[in-house]
């Protein structure tokens, strides 16, 4: 299948190269035009995966249109962006989603998104621990590949599949869906832990107990419970909640050291999905009667609205309750 991407950032920008291991022409489309230049004159992507040597198959540009004769595209914009560049990407080509994230106003998720904005356009859902500069490495990567269709989810499991990068199939798209957007705001709260220097309890209870929210969320959203303990989900959610390489961890740890959200959320050029997913969560969840309290709290620590002891004491002194 020709392949193009849609967004290069950090991993739009790996997923390209990963799609141009095998010599193939990867088109990568890129809002910046600095982007664009150095990727077809460098063979580098200087301003979102630094340090990267970069395929001489991948092809940069900014015009959509250059998109129109290729077989799948893979959107990797930020989630809040997602309609509108699937708005303006060919009508038909099988959409491969891989950002992480519910859009704000609409509470759709992702695929729900693409599914308003390109009507035609097949979908399946790339999503599991993956960060972009360890693929880009090419250092063993499992992921989730899910798709209603079986036989296209085959035809993209056989694009992208290489030795080191090892597509699991689903046909649960909503699972694999809620898995990446929530893991992200549960990152948050486990850097918060960081940050505030609470311990390694205080993480692994959050990781825990953050995964029987995601759980619940995703029962009452129809997804099914083996996806959500998948590599899309509990997978995600302990790589993410492990480490400063993710952006989100790092985001909680800023406000655990006592940093102000907004100070920490301006002039990012790199996207923290969970700061955007967090209230749009919370919202969701209160409307299904699902109770999400580390969501809440994330919610409470990027709103400013208590002080983090605060924040923190309360969730401690909820009632005690069955697990
Ligand atoms: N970085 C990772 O390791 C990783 C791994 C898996 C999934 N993801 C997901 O992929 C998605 C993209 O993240 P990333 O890390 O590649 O991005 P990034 O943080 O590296 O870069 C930001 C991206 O946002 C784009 N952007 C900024 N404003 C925009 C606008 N108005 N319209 C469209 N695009 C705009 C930029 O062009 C750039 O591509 C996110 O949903 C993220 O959760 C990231
Ligand atoms: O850096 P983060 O927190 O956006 O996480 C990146 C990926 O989603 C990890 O799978």
């Amino acid at each position: 299948m020709k392949a193009g991407v849609i967004g290069a950032g950090a991993w739009g920008t790996a997923l390209a190269q990963l799609l141009a291991a095998d010599g193939q022409e990867v088109r990568l489309w890129a809002r910046e035009p600095d982007v664009v230049d150095a990727i077809n004159r460098d063979h580098v992507n200087p301003l979102y995966l630094p340090g990267v040597p970069l395929s001489a198959s991948i092809v940069s540009t900014d015009a959509m249109a250059d998109m129109a004769d290729r077989e799948m595209l893979l959107v990797v914009s930020p989630a809040q962006h997602l309609r509108s560049v699937v708005a303006q990407a060919p009508a038909g080509v099988p959409l491969v989603l891989c950002s992480k994230g519910i859009e704000a106003g609409t509470s759709l998720l992702m695929s729900e998104v693409a599914a308003q904005a390109q009507p035609t356009s097949p979908i399946a859902v790339l999503s599991g621990p993956t960060f972009a500069a360890e693929v880009a490495r090419g250092l063993p990567t499992a992921i989730t590949l899910a798709c209603a269709d079986g036989d296209l989810a085959a035809r993209i499991a056989q694009r992208i599949a290489r030795p080191a990068f090892r597509p699991y199939l689903s046909d649960d798209v909503i699972g694999a869906e809620i898995g990446g957007a929530v893991k992200n705001v549960l990152a948050i709260a486990c850097g918060v832990t960081e940050g505030a220097g609470l311990g390694l309890n205080a993480r692994a209870a959050l990781i825990s107990r953050g995964f029987a929210e995601m759980t619940r969320f995703g029962l009452a959203r129809g997804a099914r419970v083996e996806t959500l303990a998948g590599l899309s989900g509990l997978g995600d959610l302990v790589l993410t909640c492990s480490s400063t390489n993710s952006r989100n961890f790092s985001l909680g740890k800023g406000l655990g050291e006592g940093r102000p959200a907004a100070e920490l959320l301006a002039n990012r050029r790199t996207v923290a999905e969970g700061a955007f997913t967090a209230p749009v969560l919370r919202a969701a969840a209160r409307a299904a009667g699902v109770e999400m309290p580390v969501t809440e709290a994330v919610c409470a620590l990027l709103e400013d609205v208590a002080p983090l002891a605060q924040v923190i004491d309360a969730l401690l002194a909820r009632p005690l309750r069955p697990e």
